[in-house]
């Protein structure tokens, strides 16, 4: 389970240039909910994202992860428990290592274990099928660096390895973004997919109202630091794409260009329609 208890962030505490990016949030999603997030530029998701993550420290508040208080523990102590996927597709991943040592690099995190413990043939045959479960025939490139792959089968290993993780909290961040839109679709499938076989909780921020509508059981909508609206799975059932801007728009935010311009991306899991 994961609790924010009155969450706040504030950058530039006290100056003239001081920005409020979450205002007393507090959020409760239960072991194993997947929570899609919306909101206009600047609402505070991905400060959400941060303060989940450790890589922000909130000004107030606690953040919980399975009871056990994580407010003040830095993101390199989550590891394990918390995976994120970024949106940029370099992120998640060393460029210079091949691509069997990030998955071993994966596999050992939150373990105390060295990488060559990693590399045994069970765990060497546990990746090769979680390649090719992607169907990009990455599980004949283990010894490839990772920087030769493409967007896409970056994002993709990434996705892989967090699973690998088995994290409680899985923190997807835009991470179809910067995908054309064949490959966000595909990669959509395997986050429905992961979130599925991992159980883990799942907070999914997206500019795309189809996906943050269709995927997941609860959606929460973002506007200056705060929860505005937390639909639960019979309000997103109920809901339409003009419903969540009219949520944006009256909390007063500008409903952005990115949120208006909805990409074509239907929802397909890698081994067919979900
Ligand atoms: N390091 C920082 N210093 C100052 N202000 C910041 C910093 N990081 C974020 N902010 C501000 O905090 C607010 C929330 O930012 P955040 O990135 O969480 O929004 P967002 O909802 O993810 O926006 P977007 O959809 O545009 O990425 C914004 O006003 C942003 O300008």
């Amino acid at each position: 389970m994961l609790e924010l208890d009155e969450v706040g962030l504030v950058h530039n505490h006290r100056r003239t240039d001081e920005v409020v990016a979450l205002k007393d949030l507090s959020l409760t999603a239960p072991a194993g909910q997947f929570v899609t997030v919306i909101g206009s530029n600047g609402a505070g998701k991905s400060s959400l994202v941060r303060v989940v993550s450790g890589a922000a420290r909130p000004t107030s508040g606690r953040v919980r992860l399975c009871g056990r208080d994580m407010t003040r523990l830095p993101d390199y102590r989550r590891a394990g428990l918390v995976a994120r996927v970024f949106d940029d597709p370099r992120a998640g991943t060393a460029p210079e290592l091949s691509v069997e040592d990030n998955m071993a690099l994966a596999m050992s995190r939150g373990e105390r274990r060295t990488l060559r413990f990693a590399l045994s043939a069970k765990r060497r045959a546990l990746m090769r099928e979680r390649l090719a479960e992607l169907g990009l025939g990455l599980e004949d490139r283990l010894p490839d660096r990772v920087g030769l792959l493409s967007a896409g089968q970056r994002q993709s290993l990434t996705m892989v390895m967090a699973g690998l993780t088995r994290p409680e909290v899985l923190l997807l961040d835009e991470h179809l973004a910067a995908l054309d839109p064949g490959t966000a679709q595909r990669v959509l499938g395997l986050t429905a997919e992961l979130v599925r076989g991992v159980g883990c909780t799942t907070l999914m921020i997206t500019h795309n109202m189809d996906h943050a509508l269709a995927l997941g059981e609860r959606l929460l909508v973002m506007s200056r630091g705060r929860v505005v609206a937390d639909l639960d799975q019979r309000d997103k059932r109920a809901a339409s794409v003009a419903d969540l801007v009219e949520l944006i728009a009256g909390a007063g935010d500008t409903v952005s260009d990115r949120i208006l311009l909805r990409e074509d991306t239907p929802i397909e899991t890698t081994k067919g329609q979900q």
